[in-house]
């Protein structure tokens, strides 16, 4: 059984919303079992990371995919922190040759979302990992990669309730990444 882990924060439920998608995706996949990890803001103590069961599930999983809410033009300060956490991973190189892949959301209709998806990047990079794209074309007739990403899923929250936003689209694309991420898992060995 190959593991997908799908590490996310999400403020107001937006990106909570994609990660369900990926999941699904991901579940879809026989032989693959999909961990969704939501990061709790309880667990940041003065400004650090503290939940090393999360840690320790992310090692051991075959791939991971990186969710956040776009911030500021980047990711949130409550996924830097689990980043940051990651770095005794790092020094063990336990997560080289992971694949890895990343999704966002922002209120804006670009909002800057991909500098987070390129700071997911620079993350799995650093850590050794392969990186998988959507590998969708845009603006298909059945809305699946509606706002032209290739470096990972973007959707758009237009400051509306989740239940409303992101839309089924986007939420089709999120689920087409994580059945992609999950069917190169699988076929996956160095
Ligand atoms: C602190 C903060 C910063 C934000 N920065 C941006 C931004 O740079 N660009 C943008 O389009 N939306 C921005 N937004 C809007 C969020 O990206 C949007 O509400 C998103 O849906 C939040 O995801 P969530 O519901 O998973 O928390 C920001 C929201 C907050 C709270």
């Amino acid at each position: 059984m190959k593991k997908v882990a799908i590490v996310y924060y999400s403020g107001t439920g937006h990106t909570e919303k994609l990660a369900e998608a990926i999941e699904k995706g991901a579940n879809s996949v026989e032989g693959v079992e999909a961990n969704l990890i939501a990061i709790n803001p309880s667990d940041i103590i003065n400004g650090s990371y503290k939940n090393q069961h999360v840690i320790d599930q992310l090692d051991e999983s075959d791939a991971i995919i990186f969710g956040s809410p776009t911030y500021m033009g980047g990711v949130s300060a409550q996924f830097k922190a689990l980043a940051d956490a990651t770095s005794y991973s790092w020094i063990n190189q336990k997560w080289k040759n992971k694949l890895a892949a990343g999704f966002t959301v922002s209120g804006a209709k670009s909002g800057d979302k991909l500098h987070t998806l390129q700071y997911f990047n620079l993350f799995a990079m650093q850590h050794g990992m392969i990186w998988v794209s959507l590998g969708e074309l845009p603006g298909q007739s059945n809305g699946i990669n509606n706002l032209g990403s290739w470096i990972g899923v973007m959707a758009v929250a237009q400051n509306e309730d989740p239940s409303i936003t992101p839309s089924i689209e986007d939420k089709n694309t999120a689920e087409i990444l994580g059945h992609r991420v999950a069917t190169l898992a699988l076929a996956y060995q160095l």
